[in-house]
């Protein structure tokens, strides 16, 4: 233990440092787990910081060790946080039996339904208390934060952001789930933690946000066309639709040949993390 955290592991990268670190969650009632990848500019002081949340199934060190962003930070002088998915060790064993549902599939929301709300608290960790960890430990400008996810992280980057436009500067997803209520990864993910309340599931879903007047910073989409979730889960069209019809500036970039994984990530991360460095260094 170190003054509240435990360092896990270190390893030099880049010039910067890339760690895993727990914490004793008071949010959650659980320790939690996260990745943080301190550049080198930080050795002069405190430097913006980018939160990238991961899909189903991942765990904090997913897109530390697969997206390869860790050169981009270390050039544009970005702190890079990846958060777990989900609580971890909660003793509900049907949080264990579905890869899509439970541990490793949080959907950044504050669970309202039992057994789940006693510790589905994602979004309450990442605005409240992972940032007050963040600035005890490590050297980040909070005022200067960015958002990006992928798949269910994707949907988190754009709802965090679209329900609180004041904290971040940035924001983009790869590969995004667009319209959660809409599609059979949200709606059981929605029906679980939420129930059947259709408010409560548009209050975390990016398109009936953009819908109902939330607004965020120009957003970039990155989507590959051979993707094997993209009609049936991840609905893009659908974020192009609101935000056209909102007047949401949005790029939308569509990559033929692209699946869902990471090795489509990595192939596009480099743009992601400029347009992050561009509007958080302003
Ligand atoms: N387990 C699922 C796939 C889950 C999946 O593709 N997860 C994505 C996020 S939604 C991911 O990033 N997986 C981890 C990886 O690719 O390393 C299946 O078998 O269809």
């Amino acid at each position: 233990m170190t003054d509240g955290i435990t360092r896990l592991e270190e390893h030099r990268c880049h010039d910067g440092v890339q760690g895993f670190y727990e914490h004793a969650s008071a949010v959650v009632g659980l320790p939690m787990r996260f990745g943080v990848y301190v550049p080198p500019q930080a050795a002069n002081g405190t430097v913006p910081v980018l939160y990238c949340l991961a899909g189903l199934t991942c765990n904090e060190q997913t897109f530390a060790i697969k997206a390869g962003a860790q050169q981009h930070a270390a050039a544009h002088g970005l702190v890079l946080v990846t958060p777990d998915t989900s609580p971890r060790g909660t003793g509900i064993a049907e949080a264990d039996a579905d890869w899509d549902f439970g541990s490793g599939a949080g959907f950044y929301l504050d669970a309202t339904r039992s057994p789940y709300a006693a510790h589905w608290r994602m979004e309450s960790w990442l605005l409240q208390e992972l940032p007050q960890v963040l600035a005890r430990h490590f050297p980040v400008r909070q005022d200067r934060a960015g958002i990006l996810g992928h798949s269910m992280g994707g949907h988190g980057a754009l709802t965090l952001a679209l329900r609180h436009p004041d904290r971040f500067r940035s924001v983009s997803a790869f590969a995004p789930i667009s319209a959660p209520g809409e599609v059979p990864w949200g709606q059981k993910a929605f029906r679980g933690y939420l129930g059947e309340d259709q408010a409560a599931w548009a209050r975390h879903d990016a398109v009936r946000l953009i819908e109902q007047g939330a607004r965020v910073p120009p957003l970039l989409v990155d989507q590959g066309l051979d993707d094997q979730f993209l009609a049936t889960q991840l609905k893009p069209e659908r974020l192009e639709q609101a935000c056209a019809a909102a007047g949401q500036p949005l790029e939308l970039r569509r990559h033929p040949g692209y699946d869902h994984g990471y090795f489509f990530i990595q192939s596009f991360v480099a743009d992601h993390l400029a347009h992050h460095a561009a509007l958080l260094r302003a």
